[in-house]
């Protein structure tokens, strides 16, 4: 059981106003400091397709179409992190989805002020998780690596 929560895994990805405010190695940065493992990495333009199934649930929501153009308006960072509550971690280190919700020393609380520019996603669930990396990772894309930081200084 410990086990299988220490191997938990999360979807995040900062979107294209984060790339483009240069926020990225800042937010790699807080999910290392706080202990996750970087499990996959890759900048990528996401297609129109990929976005529709991942925001298939808000497809009815009257922001869709602006939330599909400006996700599709340049590269995310898309990555996984694996660690023990990863989810629920990762989603308090982001802070709310309107980022006036959010308290200062989120992600968001820190770093924007707009619903529709909120610099980054995290998965909701366990179960979103799993569907999220499946949809944008490839099995291969998946790295198992041990962490042993001795080795690579002597
Ligand atoms: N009221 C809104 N107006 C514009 N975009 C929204 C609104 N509510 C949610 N969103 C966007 O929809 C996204 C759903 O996933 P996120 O939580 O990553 O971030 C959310 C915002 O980017």
């Amino acid at each position: 059981m410990a086990e299988r929560r220490m191997n938990e895994r999360t979807f995040i990805a900062v979107k294209p106003d984060g790339v483009q405010r240069k926020l990225v190695g800042e937010i790699v940065r807080r999910f290392e400091k706080r202990g996750f493992k970087l499990v996959a990495l890759k900048l990528i333009k996401a297609s129109e397709e990929l976005l529709r199934e991942h925001y298939w649930e808000l497809r009815n929501k009257p922001f869709y179409s602006t939330l599909i153009s400006y996700m599709s308006s340049g590269p995310v960072v898309a990555m996984v992190w694996q660690g023990l509550d990863v989810v629920k971690t990762a989603r308090k280190m982001l802070g709310e989805t309107n980022p006036a919700d959010s308290l200062p020393g989120t992600i968001r609380g820190d770093f924007c002020v707009e619903v529709g520019r909120n610099v980054i996603h995290g998965s909701d669930s366990v179960e979103s998780a799993q569907k999220e990396i499946c949809l944008w990772f490839h099995q291969g894309e998946l790295h198992r690596w041990e962490s042993s930081p001795n080795n690579w200084i002597y």
